[in-house]
């Protein structure tokens, strides 16, 4: 490594949308490094190399992480313990190893009894994504002004850690830090059960559209479009997401049931008064976080000009 966050040769396993972004960016900041890339598929490694965000592409993930200071790990989180046991042996010593991946518990699990004691292991999280997903789909901008949360498995990380922040920062990114477990339940309210929500409401619309020869989505409001744009984000991803926080997402999503069985039993009974109290909770809630000054994703179909 050359200087404060001056990684000489990073590499990235798993060619997608968010390491093709991490890529791209790093390219627009103007860093020198080189970036080597790892995926399965010769098609992908070839669109990589097309496209152009990489210097070079290797076959296997062992490959690619000889002599790099910085390791990403950007696959489903399913696959990053399989990946940290092929490439442990070959990290250089005094390397930082990072992934991306929406779960922190259970990738540190999983990766961390792979890698050596020389080897710097500093988990993170950009909270910035769409709905599409392979190597075509990334962009340098995405991170701008997002958070990227950095999640060492014990304590700060120590220098490893404020170097990966530095280097988030340059993406674009703001920074800080949490503890794993804290990022877990954090994300199961505000990501993880609103993506299980949209994938449940679109099924029950597809179910009904059946019936009703396609109107539902044929008018389908703005709410609903929202609700399928995200039910079409990566399978297999999001299948490892719901496997891997659990527990999180079931605590959050016992909450939700209980909730809307507390709403659902309101509207039975006619309980206006319950219903309005909730809404306008709710709508306070938006409001105090437009106030704060805060960028929410959403489109708000309130304010000119849409987001
Ligand atoms: N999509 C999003 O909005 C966000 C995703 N994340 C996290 O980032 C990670 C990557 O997500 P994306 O880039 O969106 O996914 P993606 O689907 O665009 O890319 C992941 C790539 O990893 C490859 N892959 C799967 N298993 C592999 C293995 N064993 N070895 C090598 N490559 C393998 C896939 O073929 C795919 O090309 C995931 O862990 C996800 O949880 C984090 C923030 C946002
Ligand atoms: O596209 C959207 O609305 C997202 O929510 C993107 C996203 C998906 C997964 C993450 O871990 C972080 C961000």
């Amino acid at each position: 490594m050359s200087g404060a966050h001056g990684y000489e040769r990073v590499a990235l396993i798993g060619l997608g949308l968010i390491a093709s972004s991490m890529a791209r960016a790093m390219r627009r900041a103007g860093m020198g490094a080189e970036i080597v890339g790892h995926a399965r598929s010769e098609a992908t490694r070839e669109a990589a190399m097309r496209i152009g965000f990489v210097d070079r592409v290797t076959g296997t993930a062992a490959d690619a992480v000889e002599g790099a200071d910085l390791v990403v790990l950007a696959t489903p989180v399913g696959a990053m313990g399989a990946v940290a046991a092929e490439i442990g042996p070959r990290l250089k010593p005094g390397a930082t190893l990072t992934d991306v991946g929406s779960v922190k518990r259970a990738v540190i699990d999983a990766v961390g009894p792979h890698l050596p004691e020389s080897v710097h292991f500093v988990p993170a999280h950009p909270l910035a994504g769409t709905e599409h997903s392979g190597p075509g789909a990334g962009f340098a901008s995405l991170f701008d002004g997002r958070w990227c949360l950095i999640v060492p498995p014990d304590g700060d990380g120590g220098q490893a850690a404020a170097d990966l922040a530095a280097f988030w920062r340059r993406l674009g990114a703001k920074t800080d830090v949490m503890d794993p477990d804290h990022h877990d339940l954090v994300l199961a309210v505000t990501s993880h059960a609103p993506h299980l929500i949209a994938y449940t409401m679109v099924g029950v619309a597809d179910d009904l559209s059946r019936v009703t020869d396609g109107e539902v989505i044929e008018y389908s409001a703005a709410g609903f479009r929202d609700f399928t744009r995200i039910a079409a984000s990566d399978p297999t991803m999001w299948r490892d997401v719901f496997l891997t926080n659990r527990d999180a997402t079931l605590e959050i999503l016992g909450r939700f049931t209980e909730e809307l069985f507390a709403l659902q039993r309101a509207i039975r009974t006619g309980d206006g008064d319950l219903l309005h109290d909730y809404f306008s909770r709710t709508r306070a809630i938006r409001r105090g976080i437009l106030e704060a000054g805060q960028d929410i994703d959403a489109p708000d179909f309130g304010r000119a000009g849409g987001r």
